[in-house]
């Protein structure tokens, strides 16, 4: 390849480089630049060659250039600074508008340490932007909402959990967990975990129901090596690996009454040996348990000893089902479908008022978790910004609503946030003036303001319902 096609042929991968690129000399005037960079900035190289690289106003160079007195007229010159700088930055296109980039220069040095010029590339990051501007709205919203440690609820029951959950805090007591399937035990085991003077040790949590007698035995104590036909190897068990922090052990009703024996002398002693070993080890373990079933109603079958019962049941927290706090499925749902929204790259704004009625009548027996794969379904369903009646599975959308029904009452007062009711009442009373309404609210006008975007409210429809 001769000098000529050489050049033709490096012009080509220029002009294909999907980020824009500009070569500027040492005076700091655009020498050249390729096809993406007019695109992206929506100057043709005409009109970029020969102009001053400051024609794109980036807010980054705006500090890196210096004084006249100085040696150098921009900061990536100085002999002391890296040859390489990459940083976001806006830059400002043709057309006026600002586009938020990813920069990287160069600096070219000739053989004597002089400098040659400064290559550029440019990569349009509006896009990340964008969602980094969604991500930074949907965790102001959700801090600031009914959240405890990942666990969402506003009713007067859920807020008597968060303040159960604070107090096991300072306790090293065992806590049992009670509720139906769904209701969110293993999450309230979490946040006990997360909120305790034990979060910064371990967090071993086992499922009881899972396992056979004699797996569950080596899982909760372990085993030495050759203890039985498989043990090749000397293996801790959840205990000893709980050491210093918290152990919970999940569909404790289900644990066969061999372990039940073992395990309550574990609680009482703080001690036990790895199956086929004798030597004793001790755990300094928090048990946190939970479960589904009635315990006392196994201890009268004889299905669950009472002394451990007495053991384990020191802090119980039990966790309504969600038919009896449906003031959370609000809450909740906001919650899934934000979780969603940024998951599944759609952009649903909520449920039709239909669909809420019904969702809110169910009866919930999944509990949260079914309200959770709910929305999931709904959101492959939903093609349009709102899940609408039709989107709901027929067991939902074909439930009963009665016009007297209590729920619809509920929803009344419960679907929109307090925050967005408070908000327009005060609007209504202020005939619009976003000053007073501020003044009322005891918040600043800023936030009414963010709040009346946040919310979507447009004051001529405020004012005229
Ligand atoms: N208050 C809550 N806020 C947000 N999500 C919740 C809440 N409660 C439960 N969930 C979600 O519901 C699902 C079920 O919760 P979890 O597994 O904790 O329930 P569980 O009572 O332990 O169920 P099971 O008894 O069947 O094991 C999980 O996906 C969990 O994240």
């Amino acid at each position: 390849m001769d000098e000529h096609e050489m050049n033709t042929f490096w012009k080509k991968i220029v002009n294909t480089i999907n980020d824009g690129l500009m070569f500027i000399g040492p005076e700091g005037s655009i020498l050249m630049v390729n096809k993406a960079f007019e695109t992206l900035t929506g100057y043709t190289s005409k009109e970029a060659i020969g102009m001053s690289c400051s024609m794109l106003g980036c807010d980054a160079c705006e500090q890196t250039l210096q004084t006249s007195k100085q040696s150098v007229w921009c900061k990536l010159f100085e002999e002391d600074q890296q040859d390489m700088k990459k940083c976001r930055c806006l830059i400002k296109c043709k057309d006026g508008s600002f586009l938020p980039v990813l920069k990287n220069a160069s600096v070219l040095w000739d053989e004597n340490r002089l400098v040659m010029g400064v290559v550029e590339t440019l990569t349009d990051i509006s896009e990340l932007t964008k969602l980094d501007e969604k991500i930074h709205i949907f965790s102001r919203q959700y801090d600031s909402e009914s959240d405890f440690l990942g666990l969402v609820g506003k009713s007067p029951q859920m807020q008597f959990i968060f303040d159960m959950i604070r107090k096991t805090a300072e306790s090293t007591a065992p806590v049992i967990i009670l509720g139906e399937s769904g209701t969110g035990k293993e999450l309230v085991a979490n946040a006990i975990h997360l909120s305790g003077t034990r979060k910064s040790g371990p967090f071993i949590q086992l499922n009881c129901a899972a396992l056979n007698e004699a797996v569950l035995e080596s899982e909760l104590f372990g085993h030495a090596k050759g203890s039985f036909t498989g043990a090749y190897n000397n293996r801790i068990g959840r205990f000893e690996a709980a050491n210093h922090g918290d152990f919970f052990l999940d569909e404790i009703g289900d644990i066969p009454l061999p372990i039940q024996t073992k395990l309550l002398r574990v609680l009482e002693s703080g001690k036990f040996e790895r199956v086929g070993d004798i030597l004793p080890i001790k755990a300094d373990v928090r048990i946190i348990t939970a479960t589904n079933k009635n315990l006392e109603e196994l201890i009268e079958q004889k299905k669950f000893r009472q002394d451990l019962f007495f053991r384990i049941n020191v802090i119980p927290i039990h966790l309504p089902p969600l038919r009896e706090r449906k003031e959370d499925i609000p809450v909740l749902l906001n919650c899934f479908i934000r979780n969603l929204n940024i998951k599944t790259g759609k952009t649903i704004h909520g449920l039709s008022h239909e669909a809420m009625e019904n969702i809110m009548d169910y009866h919930w027996p999944g509990n949260i978790r079914e309200l959770k794969n709910l929305m999931e379904y709904a959101f492959v369903i939903t093609e349009g910004s709102s899940i609408q009646l039709e989107h709901l599975p027929k067991k939902i959308s074909a439930s009963q609503n009665t016009p007297s029904s209590p729920v619809k009452e509920l929803i009344k007062n419960q679907a929109l946030p307090n925050e967005k009711k408070q908000l327009i009442e005060a609007l209504k009373q202020t005939k619009g003036n976003q000053t007073k309404a501020a003044k009322l609210l005891k918040i600043n006008r800023v936030t009414v303001w963010n709040r009346m975007r946040k919310y979507g409210l447009d004051l001529k429809k405020v004012l005229s319902v």
